[in-house]
């Protein structure tokens, strides 16, 4: 090793055509390296030398020359993205006015010293809670100081996406209360619940029962003579776990509990609103033991928790008595229709829908900007390597993803429509449509959490080692992410939820060939047809949405057939299989209403997003889904007579519309409008200048702090010098 001493010195080394060259400029203890190396190239008979671009500003000019290719008008597709989705006194809002909201409750969201985002990844468990709490706060004095509707609250949280306890209050604890309290409980609470003078939590699970509601340990036992109810937690298992912010935050819960009546009988699991802590002085009641269940894979700043109650007593009118209750002397009334119960967990599910939509929007956001600066491999003749995104194996796996994100968005503005459409109609009694809307609420929730987690790690991996860092922002978010597969019904366990109720409408249409079929069974129509009209499968098919969807329909059609005249199938897959079948379905038709939408748009922005939807459809078929098994297995998908692979057409279409997308890429990611602030990613920064952001981010770990590294004196010196005191006094090989 040369020392260089105070001048500017420089070393060279000449391999095959390439010149290395590094210049160390400063004293030796700081000597700041500038490293570049020079290509000769040989052209025909004569010699050219190309200086190598300096990677990190080269960073910039990618992301801008990708943005230079963009074909259509970002606004436009913003608009879309944003789309027409809320009803405002009664006046539709455009994308645009929407677009417009989000914008400027993110401005004031920006200027909030609170919701700085850049030490939150080197602070502790304790930290975060507070940080969440403090977060909470300034969240609820903006929404009352700007009178944000509950809608407009709402994309603050998706803004800001940072994990807050008060989202337990928000998605479960209100709406539960005030859809299945009675009017005088609701009456009494309603104000508390919207201002947040309360904090509520929704307690079902426990310990050893958590997808078995009907075997709930908890009981609450009525009292006639001092009408109350007594709720008890008998054993261990029975305690309540890992209930959302009842750790250490919420003041009031929603208990599900085993109603017992006088007399000993049980009516089975009902729920009851039951204060936790004071209001004085946020103290636990007496007779309630409870607290956080401890570190998780992810959620930091979440409270999840823990209680147990020892015969602790509530007032009669806690009881949440809709639908079901019992009278002050004891009576058990049951509820006209059991089913009235499903609306709380509906209204989560329902939102879980858009919340995938942008969750998978920024992790793809980060992807497809990072794989656009990001250039390894072989180098072209201006001495560039080539762009990572330009790998078929890096756009197959990122554009797809970034497909999912805008259809997830768009069915989640649908689907809460449609949500508070029939919530209306439940409240009038109308419960026709309810069974309906639970099986596909079911069906879209395994479908768009498992998708979003699957694409989120798909898309971390895409960003090679630097995905694994903190600072890329992918890995936060996918184990905050992550328990949704679990939480609001188990997915391997609402698969069995959406074939029951697709079972149901087959028995139904075989029994009464000729009722009406709902929104998410109208695939079955394709039986009441016959057979005949089986598609003809073609390489131009898989150009078209319609004859896709048309394929996936009948997919679902004769696999929910087969299921059903073949009971005794040995297949432990079938629900998950037919659950997919089913739901894709849905999925696909509502991505068909969304393309014959498109074109009321100019030509260029209609046939990018018709290409971006196209995909979606291209890939719910392709190979590791379920779909193409299928279709084999039904002779759905044959092979034409000249090949030799009945797959090979659409894995050519998918290559080509991927190829067609390419260039936009870039433009549909921008179009989510995500700000730095916002995403909070090194590798997604918009200006494309990701080296200078990891290296800025990484001065700030506390570790780089101080010279020496804690720890030292007490255990790396010794060991060092101990390891120092032995090699000296050593003298043959070990
Ligand atoms: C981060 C997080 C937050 C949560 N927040 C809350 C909350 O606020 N309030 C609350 O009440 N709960 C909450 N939960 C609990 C959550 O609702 C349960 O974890 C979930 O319902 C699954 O129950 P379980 O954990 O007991 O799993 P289990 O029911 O024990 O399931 C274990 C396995 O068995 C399988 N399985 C179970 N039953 C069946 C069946 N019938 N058919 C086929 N397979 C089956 C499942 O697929 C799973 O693989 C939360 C959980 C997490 C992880």
């Amino acid at each position: 090793m040369k020392d260089f001493g105070q001048a500017t010195e420089t070393v060279q080394l000449e391999g095959d055509g390439v010149t290395f060259q590094a210049r160390a400029v400063g004293p030796p203890a700081a000597a700041v390296w500038e490293l570049w190396f020079r290509f000769t190239l040989k052209v025909g008979n004569g010699t050219s030398t190309t200086m190598a671009p300096d990677l990190n500003a080269q960073t910039a000019k990618d992301m801008q020359e990708a943005r230079d290719k963009v074909s259509f008008d970002l606004q436009t597709i913003r608009d879309h993205l944003f789309g027409e989705h809320s009803v405002t006194n009664g006046a539709a809002r455009s994308g645009r006015r929407n677009w417009e909201s989000f914008e400027q409750i993110e401005r004031i969201l920006r200027k909030e010293p609170v919701f700085d985002k850049s030490s939150r990844d080197f602070i502790g468990r304790v930290e975060a809670y507070k940080r969440a709490l403090a977060i909470t706060k300034r969240l609820t004095e903006l929404q009352r100081l700007h009178q944000w509707t509950s809608e407009q609250a709402a994309q603050a949280m998706l803004i800001l996406s940072e994990t807050l306890p008060i989202t337990l209050h928000d998605f479960a604890f209100e709406p539960v209360l005030l859809g299945q309290g009675s009017t005088d409980l609701v009456d009494e609470y309603w104000k508390l619940v919207a201002h947040k003078g309360i904090q509520g939590c929704y307690l079902q699970t426990e310990l050893g029962h958590g997808t078995n509601v009907a075997r709930l340990e908890t009981t609450a036992t009525y009292i006639p003579e001092t009408e109350e109810f007594e709720l008890h937690s008998p054993t261990l298992t029975s305690t309540k776990w890992w209930i959302g912010a009842l750790g250490k935050t919420a003041t009031h819960g929603i208990v599900q509990a085993k109603l017992v009546l006088p007399g000993g009988k049980d009516v089975g699991p009902h729920l009851f609103l039951v204060q936790l802590r004071s209001l004085e002085d946020h103290s636990l009641y007496p007779g309630i033991t409870a607290g956080d269940i401890g570190p998780k894979a992810g959620g930091a700043a979440l409270d999840n928790g823990f209680a147990r109650f020892d015969h602790v007593r509530i007032p009669w009118k806690n009881m949440l008595s809709k639908f079901a209750t019992v009278t002050q002397d004891g009576r058990y009334i049951q509820p006209q229709n059991p089913k009235h119960s499903f609306a709380g967990m509906m209204y989560i599910r329902a939102s879980m829908v858009t919340t995938a939509g942008w969750t998978l929007a920024r992790g793809i956001t980060i992807a497809i900007r990072y794989a656009t600066v990001r250039r390894q491999g072989e180098h072209d003749d201006r001495g560039l390597e080539r762009q990572v995104i330009q790998y078929p194996s890096t756009y197959y796996r990122l554009l797809p993803i970034l497909s999912r994100s805008y259809v997830f968005i768009a069915l989640g503005r649908q689907t809460t429509k449609s949500f508070t459409a029939s919530a209306e109609r439940i409240k009038q009694g109308d419960l026709g449509y309810l069974a309906e809307i639970h099986a596909m609420l079911c069906g879209l929730k395994v479908l768009v959490s498992t998708e979003t987690i699957n694409g989120l790690e798909t898309a971390r991996r895409a960003l090679g080692g630097h995905g694994y860092s903190i600072f890329a922002g992918i890995g936060r978010m996918y184990a905050d992410y992550l328990p949704a597969a679990t939480f609001e019904g188990d997915n391997f366990v609402l698969d069995g939820q959406v074939v029951r109720a697709a079972l149901k409408s087959y028995n139904f249409l075989v029994s009464t060939p000729d009722r009406p079929l709902g929104l998410h069974s109208s695939y079955l129509r394709l039986l009441r047809a016959g057979m005949l009209n089986r598609p003809v499968i073609s390489a131009m098919m898989w150009q078209e949405h319609a004859a896709i969807i048309h394929l996936l329909e009948w997919r679902a059609a004769l696999s929910v057939q087969s299921a059903a005249q073949n009971s005794d199938h040995p297949d432990a897959g079938i629900n998950y299989r037919l659950s997919k079948a089913v739901t894709e379905a849905f999925v696909a038709t509502q991505v068909g209403a969304i393309v014959s939408d498109l074109n009321q748009l100019s030509p260029n922005e209609a046939s990018a997003l018709k290409d971006l939807y196209l995909l979606v459809c291209s890939y719910l078929i392709l190979p590791r889904k379920a779909a193409l098994v299928d279709l084999l297995a039904f002779s759905l998908l044959q092979r034409a007579p000249d090949q030799t692979d009945p797959t090979r057409d659409l894995r050519a279409a998918i290559n080509a519309v991927c190829l067609r997308l390419l260039p936009n890429a870039v433009g549909f990611t921008d179009a989510f409008t995500f700000s730095d602030w916002s995403l909070d990613s090194a590798l997604g920064v918009s200006n494309g200048r990701v080296y200078e952001e990891l290296w800025k981010r990484a001065q700030l770990e506390p570790l780089n702090q101080t010279n020496t590294t804690p720890g030292y004196e007490e255990s790396l010196k010794p060991m060092l010098e101990e390891g120092r005191r032995i090699a000296s006094s050593t003298k043959s090989r070990l």
